[in-house]
């Protein structure tokens, strides 16, 4: 386990820059949330922690290495796993099937002895599928492990989509807006699998998500972007007050005093969005 460092990280599309010298740290086993406007460059930043895309500029570093050099393939590798805005399972699949594929990485045997069924295959095929089984425990989605993944409730597909995440047995765990479409209950069911994977697993996990209230439950530290740039940096407490932020969610045009949008049940910054949205 260790931090992850990201330092000046830079992305430049043709003359778009999406994010800009920005700087944050998730220490080992805490929280950390990415949070700003729709194209404040939160996708941006995901993409480059996995490899997906490369930076102009800047570093991310983790496990002792310099992660923008890296494939997403290698970055896997250091136990770096994520899961996806838009859900990316195998839908016809069934969940147990999904979650060996989390596996893969951590497999030994090779496809070869693993299809001519060879002793040693055998038994990592079942020490595989019992911690497949104790994972799907772990997320709540047991019941399910047969059913083929397109067939499943919207909440209980991110749930598995979670589960395949943590199949690979990450150290760092990247959560592209987890609770996205998801009714209230379904929120609530993700948080506390969110809340156990760092309590029990010991995981560090960066979050990106709308959902200020999960946010503000959920974070030990916040980093807003807003057109690329950090704009803020700190607890959710912190954040949430600030006055660069709620004019970021509100659009400059909207300068409010952050004591009018105090916490009121939901947060500031919720409220803001929501103003924000109603204009749009
Ligand atoms: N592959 C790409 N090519 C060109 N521009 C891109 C690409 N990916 C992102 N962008 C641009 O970079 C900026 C940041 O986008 P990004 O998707 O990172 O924002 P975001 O904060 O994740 O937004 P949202 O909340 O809407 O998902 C946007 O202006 C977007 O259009």
């Amino acid at each position: 386990m260790s931090e992850l460092i990201v330092d000046g990280l830079t992305v430049r599309f043709a003359g778009l820059t999406a994010l800009d010298a920005v700087d944050f740290a998730v220490p080992e086993g805490s929280v950390h949330a990415v949070i700003g406007p729709n194209g404040a460059g939160k996708s941006t930043c995901f993409n480059v922690l996995s490899g997906v895309y490369r930076a102009t500029e800047g570093s991310v570093r983790f496990a002792g290495a310099e992660l923008t050099a890296l494939s997403p393939h290698k970055i896997a590798a250091l136990g770096v796993a994520r899961t996806f805005q838009n859900i990316a399972l195998s839908s016809r699949q069934s969940v147990e099937n999904n979650l060996m594929l989390g596996r893969h990485r951590l497999t030994r045997a090779g496809f070869a002895s693993a299809g001519l069924r060879l002793p040693r295959a055998r038994r990592e095929d079942a020490r595989h599928r019992g911690r497949v089984r104790e994972i799907a425990r772990f997320v709540g989605v047991s019941e399910y492990l047969d059913a083929p993944v397109g067939m499943l409730p919207y909440g209980v597909q991110k749930r598995v989509e979670l589960a395949r995440a943590l199949a690979m047995e990450p150290s760092l765990l990247l959560l592209d807006e987890p609770v996205a479409g998801m009714n209230g209950d379904e929120r609530r069911r993700m948080a506390e699998v969110i809340v156990a994977a760092r309590a029990d697993l010991g995981l560090s996990i960066l979050l990106v998500e709308h959902d200020m209230g999960m946010v503000m439950k959920l974070a030990d530290r916040v980093t807003v972007l807003d057109f690329g740039r950090r704009i803020a940096d700190g607890t959710p407490d912190e954040v949430q007050r600030d006055p660069a932020v709620i004019r970021a969610y509100l659009g400059a045009a909207h300068t409010v005093d952050a004591g009018e949008l105090a916490v009121t049940g939901e947060t500031a910054a919720d409220a803001a969005r929501q103003k924000a949205e109603e204009r749009a």
